[in-house]
């Protein structure tokens, strides 16, 4: 089990919900994913226009727990007001904090997010900063109260899998609340990846929405993440140089 601040979940799968070419492949890709939590960025929602088609309404809520994030903030105070503006339209308390720095790269300013998550700790909220894959700043987001870290693998969107995963380990290693890799995922090999690294759960949305058929992909990004979480579970064989064979010699009549 996954336990987030209050929150307890039996999937591992974060899904975005971004990019999809429709809401019905959308629905159905979160359903066959069996994931429980759904991220999507307030500032896409229609709050202003109620009358707008909204995916939420295609899908029964009573089975997921919302996890709205602040894409689009690029300033601590943007990034607070969205949080705020999630929990007053009773979306949830859960935040994902994502605040961009850099339009090329999508990376988020280290500053301006570790103190949106003090802010948004001491309101209340249950915290998930998306952050770079920096330990330094890992420990320091924890330290301020965030009820679980988000490190990325790769680039948002770029789909290039874990760049660091000695850093994402050192993270995983030393942090006391769950750790979730979040952005950049590709493909279910690097889903296997860093739930091997013993991370607590993926987040990902561009490679089950842009994927040939999503609904297929969301599928496999279920069975990755049961499979490397088992795997880390069940801890792997050491690496060596020389073979050794499968069936010992040793004790043989000659
Ligand atoms: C949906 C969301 O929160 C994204 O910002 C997230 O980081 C996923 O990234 P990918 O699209 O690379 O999976």
């Amino acid at each position: 089990m996954l336990k987030i601040g209050e929150y307890t979940f039996k999937s591992r799968l974060f899904l975005g919900t971004g990019k999809f070419p429709d809401f019905e492949v959308q629905k159905e890709a979160v359903e066959v994913s069996e994931t429980e939590i759904l991220t999507f960025a307030v500032r896409r929602m229609n709050i202003y226009q109620p009358d707008q088609p909204n995916f939420l309404e295609m899908l029964d809520l009573e089975k997921y727990k919302l996890l709205p994030n602040t894409a689009g903030a690029s300033t601590v105070e943007e990034a607070v007001r969205i949080a705020r503006l999630a929990r007053a339209s009773n979306l949830c308390d859960m935040i994902k904090v994502e605040v961009i720095a850099d339009q090329k790269t999508l990376l988020p300013d280290p500053i301006a997010t570790l103190e949106a998550t003090r802010i948004l700790v001491k309101e209340g909220f249950t915290v998930l900063p998306y952050t770079s894959d920096d330990p330094v700043l890992a420990r320091k987001l924890w330290e301020a109260g965030a009820h679980a870290i988000m490190p990325g693998g790769s680039p948002i969107g770029s789909g290039q899998g874990l760049l660091n995963p000695l850093y994402l380990k050192f993270i995983i290693e030393e942090c006391p609340v769950p750790v979730i890799i979040d952005a950049g995922i590709g493909s279910p090999k690097d889903v296997v990846e860093a739930m091997e690294l013993g991370a607590d759960g993926v987040l990902l949305n561009t490679a089950v929405s842009r994927a040939k058929d999503p609904v297929k992909m969301a599928e496999a990004m279920k069975h990755a993440v049961i499979a490397g979480r088992l795997g880390y579970e069940a801890g792997r064989i050491l690496k060596r140089e020389m073979a050794s064979p499968s069936s010992p010699t040793e004790g043989l009549l000659k």
